[in-house]
């Protein structure tokens, strides 16, 4: 009987094994058709777009209408397809979101110069906090930007420019002409990270305020986290509406945010639905609710980011994702007209930074264990990068 009993358990742990293994090599060649029919979708949209830049100029008027109706077809029929997705699983999810961004990965070419694959300025860092900057700016030149701008206090600046050589070190924030000096550099600079290491000094948030809407009135892709959104809680109409503004408060921050906003206590209940609610008040800007799984929403969806990461919770984290995704608004917002028709870029560029910094905990947590801190996950930026977006 108990001969019996052991071949039957070995019989059904084959034939689970084996299920596995048929389910395993069937999701693989899913996978592949899916990526090969995206990669072609994702071509003929380029070719599209590129096409109708191409006539625009040269057909005549009835010729250019004919062509843009055909483009508008396909494209909603492209996007369908993507809406339908809400419905497939997140695995599905994030293969299209790595495609979107890897679209946008500019090119390593010898034709470039300095400067072109990005000008990341990071708004932080006082005398208590010269880490949180140093994270965010690091994390922004390690994603792929050429050259990552500090504008932190005078007290702050030797300590961050002796973290490393890389970073342009700019003591100006507690000046009495701050907001003039940091102005000098926007016509320079891709895209805005603000708040890190910032602390909430009320002068040092009024020229921050200053620095934001000067940036808004040209346009430049703005991140907000840490002290930055405690001036977003005291003052939510700085940033109220911008579109290329994302806002990423841990459930701290977005506890005090909603509270300001809606003027109730948050339903903890809901996490979706209250983050949803949060970006419907704040003019539809993208929002990421930082947790087990990050909750991004531009007000019209929630999409959920849960690669897996590690159980490890050390401070500055926050800082790589807010650096990189001031990295990944450049490259996304301004130039991808398509991604536009498909998904909200700025929803993408939070999802691919909240990817990238969840699979460089995950890197990072495999080879330090318990003494994983956020330099180890720096460390693996370039692997985790190349695993997510260049394969
Ligand atoms: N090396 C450096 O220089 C670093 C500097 N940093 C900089 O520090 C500045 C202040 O940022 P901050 O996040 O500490 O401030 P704040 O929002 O008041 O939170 C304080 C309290 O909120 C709670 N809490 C936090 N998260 C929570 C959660 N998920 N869920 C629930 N509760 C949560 C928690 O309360 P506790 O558990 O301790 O009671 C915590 O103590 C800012 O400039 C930032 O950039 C950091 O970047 C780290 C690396
Ligand atoms: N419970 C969790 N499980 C897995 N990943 C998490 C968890 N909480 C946060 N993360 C990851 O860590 C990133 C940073 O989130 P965190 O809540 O630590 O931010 P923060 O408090 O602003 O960080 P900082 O220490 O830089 O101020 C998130 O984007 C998310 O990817």
């Amino acid at each position: 009987m108990e001969k019996l009993m052991e071949q039957f358990l070995e019989q059904s742990a084959q034939a689970e094994e084996s299920f596995y293994r048929v389910e395993e090599q069937r999701l693989q060649v899913e996978d592949r058709r899916r990526e090969t029919e995206h990669a072609r979708e994702l071509h003929m949209l380029q070719m599209l777009a590129q096409m109708f830049a191409g006539i625009s100029s040269a057909r005549p008027v009835k010729s250019v209408l004919f062509f843009y109706v055909k483009t508008l077809l396909f494209v909603s029929s492209v996007f369908e397809r993507y809406n339908s997705l809400g419905s497939s699983s997140h695995r599905a999810m994030d293969e299209e979101v790595f495609s979107l961004v890897k679209s946008v990965v500019p090119p390593l070419t010898s034709k470039k110069h300095k400067g072109q694959d990005g000008r990341i300025g990071i708004i932080g860092g006082c005398q208590d906090y010269t880490g949180a900057p140093y994270f965010a700016a690091i994390s922004a030149l390690k994603v792929g930007a050429d050259l990552s701008h500090v504008f932190c206090t005078k007290d702050a600046a030797t300590v961050i420019k002796s973290y490393s050589p890389e970073l342009i070190v700019h003591p100006v924030l507690d000046s009495p002409n701050a907001v003039e000096e940091i102005e000098k550099w926007l016509p320079r600079l891709h895209s805005l990270v603000v708040g890190p290491g910032l602390g909430r000094e009320d002068s040092l948030l009024k020229t921050t305020k200053e620095v934001i809407e000067r940036s808004k009135a040209r346009d430049i892709p703005i991140v907000i986290d840490a002290d930055g959104l405690w001036l977003v809680t005291q003052q939510p109409s700085v940033i109220q509406g911008y579109q290329k503004g994302i806002l990423t408060p841990n459930f701290m921050e977005f506890t005090r945010l909603f509270e300001a906003l809606h003027h109730e206590p948050l339903n903890s209940s809901d996490h979706s639905r209250s983050v949803m609610q949060l970006s419907g008040a704040m003019g539809n800007l993208t929002l990421v609710l930082k947790g087990e799984q990050d909750l991004i929403s531009d007000g019209s969806k929630v999409y959920s980011c849960s690669v897996e990461g590690s159980g490890r919770r050390c401070g500055g984290q926050g800082d790589l994702l807010s650096g990189s995704m001031g990295v990944l608004a450049h490259w996304l917002l301004p130039q991808h007209i398509l991604a536009q028709y498909l998904m909200n870029p700025s929803v993408v560029a939070a999802f691919g930074a909240c990817s990238l910094t969840r699979q460089c905990n995950s890197q990072a947590f495999q080879r330090h264990g318990r003494s994983t801190t956020t330099s180890d996950m720096i460390q693996e930026i370039g692997p985790a990068f190349r695993k997510l977006f260049e394969t």
